[in-house]
């Protein structure tokens, strides 16, 4: 496989603190008596190019550690640094614009737009932002056979598999070479071979293109092909 424009990250980015870093996240959720700490006091530290799994039951705090790391969420307390860039002491407008510089989501359902094609879902961010060149659409080439879509590059979301959506959901994430990929189970929607398969090119896209990636799930039997695994449980992570 090719690497990409941008290649993997290098030494020099993970001294310069590339990666992500959550020190003593705390976030409060509801006030008064139905206030829920969904998250206590969390530290995470991930390397680019390394794939972090956290597994935890139903309302355990995952889809919160997601939002917090992704810059969705404003933390109550704690600090949340993306790339050397420390989110917590940004505007909104400021937060927005490094979330999509800097970080890549990949939903549990994969929030594909139905009237599009595979090559088009990965091409409309930078349409959007009028920067749609022969460098983008060669990225969006080389990323679509990266995931094995190129068959389906044409094909919109009704006529791919549950795993085929997945992939071009990934693929669409990496489209900006983010420094953080954010996983939310990628597996739900899928039987168990897929689930394997998904999970397993997301780790191999992790190290590819040195990503510091997390992924969170309450499916156990995929901790395997993480680098490492914490498990979350009432807001904390150990
Ligand atoms: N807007 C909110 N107001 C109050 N409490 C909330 C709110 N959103 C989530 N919670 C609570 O925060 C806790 C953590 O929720 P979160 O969605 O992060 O868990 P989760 O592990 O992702 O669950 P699931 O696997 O079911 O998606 C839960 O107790 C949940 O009920």
């Amino acid at each position: 496989m090719t690497v990409p424009a941008t290649g993997p990250r290098t030494a020099s980015d993970i001294a310069a603190g590339a990666g992500l870093q959550l020190l003593e996240v705390t976030l409060t959720l509801g006030d008064g008596d139905t206030a829920v700490t969904a998250l206590d006091q969390v530290s995470l530290q991930v390397a680019p190019g390394e794939f972090v799994a956290v597994v935890g039951p139903s309302g355990s705090g995952k889809s919160s550690l997601l939002a917090v790391a992704g810059g969705l969420q404003r933390p109550t307390s704690g600090t949340v640094d993306i790339a050397g860039t420390e989110l917590t002491t940004l505007s909104d407008k400021q937060r927005t614009a490094a979330r999509r510089r800097h970080i890549g989501f990949v939903f549990q359902q994969s929030n594909l737009l139905s009237s599009l094609t595979v090559k088009e879902q990965l091409l409309l961010p930078l349409h959007i932002d009028g920067r749609l060149d022969a460098t983008a659409r060669a990225r969006a080439a080389e990323l679509i056979e990266a995931v094995g879509l190129s068959h389906r590059a044409g094909s919109r979301p009704h006529q791919l598999s549950g795993g085929e959506r997945q992939r071009a959901g990934l693929a669409r994430a990496l489209m900006t070479s983010p420094a953080v990929l954010l996983v939310d189970e990628p597996t739900s929607a899928l039987d168990r071979a897929r689930s394997a398969e998904a999970v397993r090119l997301i780790s191999e896209q992790t190290h590819e293109r040195g990503t510091a990636t997390v992924m969170v799930t309450h499916d156990t039997a995929i901790m395997d092909a993480a680098d490492r695994v914490y498990e979350m449980v009432d807001g904390r992570l150990s």
